[in-house]
């Protein structure tokens, strides 16, 4: 295969709810997708998951388009290509940029899947018809907001709710969830919020028999969790800290988590969220698939990846209809009772809607 054309787009979806984070609440989705075309005529496409702002790493939406322009794209274009794991090795001469390496791997994977006549699950070895996914929600303005909102979640058939908690939102609130939702798998995502010296305060965490706590300390730190996770009954799950099988290797070998929340654009692409995937599977540390709000293309690599067999705990892929009015593909990524069933058409296996992409395209540019 020999990518001939390609083009970037940036897109803005506006939220169906505003999403609030440490760099405050923002009311659209700003991302770049990437569309790759082959000497064939066959088309792949990529999502790269950076936000607009570099709250939860150091990529923005700028700086992927940055890399894909000056130093990634050069580096595919017109490249005769036998594998998209071959995309990961010329990577390799380039140092992080994670997301942007994840956005045109991503749609190469789509290609060679086409080519091959195979779903991008199948191709990457995985064997799953359905996956269960679970809900993220954010902060909210009280308690008793949450409720309604894990209530009506657990009536649309999601069973596993991951909950934002930082200090000040957490002891009350897992708490309360766990007396109303006596039965219900509950996590809590952190995004870092704490600090070792906060280890009696999360410690209380361990009477709400929670599936884990998600990166609860530094998004660059592996030993102070290690020490964490010794005085802490429930599992850690680390997000930030992993961008690389050699981070996961390290961080289960400290004891600094006992599950991976693997993130296809985080680790720098699908070939490497394998590696991991893997690696995790030989050493019994179980792995769930994150989420970055994606559009339908971001939804769909991650539909593919959770078919692996150790990914063994609901992720974050909810349906589109979590986030959007109207996705960029059809049919939409659908959860019913808390599984999406995984496509059997080659690639993808969505359309992709260009009216739509185009309606939410602000800026675009073509390479050749
Ligand atoms: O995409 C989704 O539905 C989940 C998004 C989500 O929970 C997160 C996205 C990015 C940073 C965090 O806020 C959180 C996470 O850390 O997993
Ligand atoms: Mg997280």
């Amino acid at each position: 295969m020999k990518i001939k054309e390609i083009t970037i787009r940036h897109l803005q979806m506006k939220l169906k709810a505003p999403f609030t984070t440490s760099f405050g609440t923002f009311t659209n989705r700003d991302f770049l997708l990437l569309e790759a075309k082959d000497e064939d005529g066959t088309i792949g496409w990529g999502e790269s998951v950076a936000f607009h702002a570099p709250w939860y790493n150091e990529e923005t939406l700028q700086t992927n388009w940055h890399m894909l322009e000056d130093f990634l794209i050069p580096l595919i274009l017109n490249k005769e290509l036998k594998h998209p794991d071959e995309v990961n090795e010329i990577f390799s001469a380039i140092r992080k940029n994670n997301m942007a390496k994840s956005t045109l791997e991503g749609a190469v994977w789509d290609i060679y899947a086409q080519q091959t006549n195979q779903p991008l699950a199948k191709v990457l070895g995985g064997a799953k018809e359905k996956i269960e996914v679970g809900i993220s929600i954010g902060i909210q303005k009280s308690i008793n907001d949450l409720v309604k909102l894990v209530d009506g979640y657990i009536q649309e058939g999601y069973k596993r709710m991951k909950v934002k908690i930082k200090p000040g939102w957490d002891v009350d609130v897992m708490r309360t969830l766990r007396e109303k939702f006596p039965d219900t798998a509950i996590m809590a995502d952190a995004n870092s919020a704490y600090r070792l010296a906060d280890i009696d305060l999360l410690k209380q965490l361990d009477d709400f028999d929670l599936t884990m706590i998600e990166q609860p300390l530094a998004s660059d730190d592996i030993i102070d969790h290690a020490k964490l996770q010794k005085e802490l009954k429930t599992p850690i799950c680390l997000d930030e800290s992993i961008h690389s099988l050699e981070d996961a290797r390290k961080a289960v070998e400290l004891g600094s988590t006992k599950i991976i929340n693997i993130k296809i654009g985080r680790v720098g692409g699908l070939t490497e969220a394998k590696k991991i995937h893997d690696y995790c599977a030989e050493n019994g540390i179980p792995v769930w698939c994150g989420g970055m709000l994606e559009s339908g293309i971001g939804r769909s690599h991650n539909v593919a990846l959770t078919t692996l067999p150790n990914f063994i705990l609901p992720g974050d892929t909810a349906g589109s209809s979590r986030y959007w009015e109207k996705d960029i593909i059809t049919p939409e990524v659908v959860a019913e009772n808390g599984y999406i069933t995984v496509p059997t058409e080659a690639g993808i296996g969505y359309e992709v809607d260009r009216e739509a992409v185009e309606a939410y395209t602000v800026a675009k540019k073509d390479y050749r």
